[in-house]
């Protein structure tokens, strides 16, 4: 659950916009990540995941965190959705502190994460019953976002009946229909051949600038980070932190072929020289 801060813990980034901007102009951003650091401890070890990590991301922006495997990616991740806390150091989304998980953040994870006993449609509506959304609006949204999905079809299959990309077509749906102000996805397309992921990566791209939600997006692969994002965040290990950050200037409207332009060569071999060093 997020819990609301008192004026003087937020005045920090809510005075501290982009340089020459008028206070009076300058929008306080979705989510707001402050110095934090992550140390696991088990049987008197002490591991430091992630060490002096601050960012800001702005409402309906999409942005992108890669880095090698074991740079804390995922421990990031699950410090925004309020299942990890940091050691050090806050977040904030919309203001509220982050003490744990709420409903305004959704979230799509690698791992096929549908309930197997479900249909696709009992899948989607699983949160609005939890929330005790009415039978009738509950059948719009989740005809709603079965047509978003191209999965209409596919109402009344179950899980098993499904390919990798569909299931996680369903994933993405069911943490939509939540209407989530953010939505926390960990390498959701890692597990799919790259002909399903182009297709996904399309597709999400298509669902975001619907919806304009606000998109957090791990992945270890450098060009679907560039293909999907408005901003990049490079993180390297030992221990994990931030170490640039990319605006991609290419056109919103992207499809696959971008990948072949000289624009976004150039960016991934920026990328890729990074996470080398
Ligand atoms: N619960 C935990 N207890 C102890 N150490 C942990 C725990 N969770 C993660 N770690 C360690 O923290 C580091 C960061 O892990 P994390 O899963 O966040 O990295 P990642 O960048 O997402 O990796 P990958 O790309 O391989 O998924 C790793 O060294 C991992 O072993």
């Amino acid at each position: 659950m997020a819990m609301a801060v008192k004026a003087e813990e937020v005045r920090d980034y809510e005075v501290c916009g982009p340089p020459g901007m008028e206070e009076e102009t300058y929008i306080p951003p979705k989510i707001a990540v402050r110095e934090v650091s992550k140390v696991y401890t088990s049987k008197n070890k002490s591991f430091t995941a992630l060490e002096n990590i601050s960012l800001e991301i702005r409402e309906n922006e999409f942005i992108s965190i890669v880095g090698p495997s074991g740079c804390g990616k995922s421990t990031l991740l699950k410090m925004l959705a309020g299942l990890e806390m940091p050691t050090q150091g806050k977040i904030w989304v919309e203001g509220d502190e982050v003490r744990g998980p709420g409903a305004d953040r959704g979230m799509v994870f690698q791992a096929y994460t549908l309930f197997p006993w479900l249909t696709v449609a009992d899948n989607i509506a699983f949160g609005l019953k939890l929330n005790g959304v009415p039978e009738t609006r509950r059948r719009e949204i989740v005809k709603k976002y079965l047509n978003l999905i191209g999965l209409e079809r596919f109402a009344n299959s179950y899980p098993k009946e499904l390919s990798g990309g569909m299931k996680q077509r369903v994933a993405i749906a069911r943490a939509l229909a939540n209407n989530p102000s953010v939505l926390l996805m960990d390498e959701p397309f890692g597990a799919l051949d790259p002909q399903t992921k182009a297709t996904m990566q399309e597709l999400l791209l298509d669902i975001w600038r619907q919806e304009r939600s606000t998109v957090v997006f791990i992945t270890h692969d450098i060009e679907e980070a560039i293909f999907l994002s408005q901003r990049v965040y490079v993180m390297q290990s030992g221990p994990g932190r931030i170490v640039a950050e990319f605006k991609i200037d290419l056109p919103e409207q992207r499809n696959n072929d971008i990948k072949d332009t000289k624009a976004f060569i150039n960016l991934k071999r920026k990328i890729v020289a990074l996470i080398k060093n």
